[in-house]
């Protein structure tokens, strides 16, 4: 446990980049990509100077320059230079238009393997894994969560408990660190079954993976792109994820043996993600050695970034009592209308929890930009805005979210706002006409956090449950303040495109009296 506190303390900017994860790709160069149509856009920053002090000025100050563009040219495409190169921002109503381009055209895994430099990461590059993934968590964990939910909720009770300990009196907790193994616990309850989902030799590597990997990323970034083949040398991050990835095929592989003489033998099989895989391997052309991979690579989707919101989430409520206590009453008349079972549809009715949720999303975007694909072949908008191919694309959406004209009063924590919208009880002024598009897991080109489009986040559904399970606890069996002194909400880090909760902050925790 203290590793993975130390981890954290260590490396809190590196965990930061986890908000390119969340932003769905991550920095590409692409320079010199520009030379054709894209060059008439309007440059955001140009009068900064150079290429390198536009980069400069990104790393200190995106937000600004985002903010600058968004307000001058609202409904045009135009253009900035980030740490790698130049983007092309587009308007809601062309990232519209774009997520309907296919994607042999306009593409989210070349985005994904170049800016993972997959050459050195080995990350991405299989599309028979992304896809076979994709659909696992789509018709059987999605399609699946009421009947798994009585056992996550069960498993959440007990390691909420189990991982944040007895607390007495009032006990200080790394935040972040306490729920990163509460979330891995959880979801490896689900994605590998009950037992296997207690052991840290499953759990750590599948948390350190992520880590090492984005400062394994990160650290190549720093070497111009032809002194890369040199500087993988000298990133020990690149050999530490290699070995994760043999060990996890070394751990899981008599498991898989084990499951494989089951399935043989007609007996009862487990219900979890592994199975579930195990059961469609031979149909997608999967290999079982793959499957280690597979499983890594959904920790990687699902644990930081779910660990992420629910920090978060937990900032905003700790400095706000009264609204914990609402928060709390809302819980208690759900469980009791639902015989003390938080099942999908008590879930679903915890309509204030999820609205506070949202409401923290929007106010910590994780990263300032969302759908950000690699365009494959030229496309020309409807506006006569010309895509040239090679070039990278994104939505702005750390300002979208911010807009007074699509959110009122952008600036203030309002935990009631999602709940009121979807109620009819304030003006609507994106006047939707299906007000449940308010809710947590909705994505629309007015909020992207979950991105956009056909790649969208297809863990949405499961995250959301899972959070709200975890805060639902957390809120009914401990008390919550913030340290002695402390009154303002932890400021959240911002460089680049990060936007995030700090990862090595202290809130204090008591078991709550009954
Ligand atoms: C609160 C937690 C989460 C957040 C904020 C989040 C956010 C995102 C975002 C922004 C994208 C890119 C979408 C786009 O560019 O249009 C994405 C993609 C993805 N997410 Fe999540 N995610 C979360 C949890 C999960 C979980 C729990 C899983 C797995 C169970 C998961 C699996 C995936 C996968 C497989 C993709 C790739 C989809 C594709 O390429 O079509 N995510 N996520």
């Amino acid at each position: 446990m203290d590793q993975v506190s130390n981890l954290l303390a260590e490396r809190g900017p590196v965990v930061a980049s986890v908000a390119l994860l969340l932003a769905g790709v991550f920095v590409l160069s692409s320079l010199g990509l520009f030379s054709n149509g894209a060059a008439k856009l309007p440059l955001v920053g140009q009068e900064i100077g150079s290429a390198e002090k536009r980069r400069k000025a990104f790393i200190a100050n995106a937000r600004d320059l985002y903010a600058r563009g968004y307000k001058q040219f609202q409904n045009k495409a135009w253009r900035l230079t980030d740490t790698d190169g130049e983007r092309i921002v587009l308007p809601r109503h062309l990232v519209d238009e774009a997520r309907r381009i296919p994607d042999s055209h306009i593409d989210i895994n070349k985005a994904f393997e170049k800016a993972n430099e997959i050459k050195y990461t080995g990350l991405g590059g299989n599309q028979q894994h992304t896809d076979f993934l994709i659909h696992l968590i789509r018709s059987d964990l999605t399609r699946g969560l009421n009947r798994i939910n009585t056992r996550l909720s069960a498993e959440t009770a007990a390691t909420v408990i189990r991982e944040l300990g007895p607390c007495e009196d009032w006990t200080p907790a790394v935040v972040y660190s306490k729920l990163l193994r509460i979330v891995a616990i959880v979801s490896g309850n689900i994605f590998l079954g009950p037992e296997l989902c207690q052991q840290d030799e499953w759990t750590n590597p599948a948390i350190t993976y992520t880590v090492d990997l984005f400062t394994a990323i990160g650290k190549l970034k720093q070497w111009s792109p032809w002194t890369r083949p040199i500087g993988q040398y000298f990133i020990p991050e690149l050999k530490s994820i290699k070995q994760k990835r043999k060990q996890a095929r070394a751990w899981l592989a008599p498991v898989i043996a084990e499951r494989r003489k089951l399935m043989k033998e007609g007996k009862e099989l487990p219900d979890d993600m592994l199975q579930w895989m195990m059961n469609k391997s031979a149909e997608f052309n999967i290999s079982d050695d793959d499957l280690s991979l597979i499983q890594l690579n959904l920790s990687l989707a699902a644990i930081h970034t779910t660990t992420l919101t629910t920090t978060m989430t937990l900032y905003d409520l700790v400095v706000r009592p009264d609204l914990v206590k609402e928060l709390r009453h809302e819980i208690k008349t759900v469980l009791a209308a639902n015989d003390n079972v938080l099942t999908t549809q008590a879930l679903f009715q915890m309509k204030l929890l999820d609205s506070v949720m949202k409401e923290s999303q929007r106010l910590n975007p994780g990263s300032l930009v969302r759908f950000v694909r690699y365009v494959e072949k030229p496309v020309t908008l409807s506006d006569g805005t010309h895509l040239p191919s090679g070039s990278m694309i994104e939505s702005p959406y750390g300002s979208i979210v911010q807009d007074p004209t699509l959110y009122t009063n952008p600036q203030t924590f309002d935990a009631h706002r999602f709940l009121n919208l979807r109620n009819g009880t304030v003006p609507d002024p994106l006047e939707y006409k299906n007000r449940e598009q308010y809710q947590f897991v909705t994505v629309t080109k007015d909020f992207m956090h979950f991105g956009y489009g056909r790649h969208a986040c297809p863990g949405r559904f499961f995250a959301a449950n899972e959070i709200k399970l975890i805060l639902a606890r957390i809120l009914l069996d401990y008390d919550i303040k913030m340290p002695d002194g402390v009154t303002e909400r932890y400021p959240n880090l911002k460089m680049g495109l990060d936007d995030l909760p700090d990862p090595t902050r202290e809130i204090m925790f008591k078991r709550a009296k009954a």
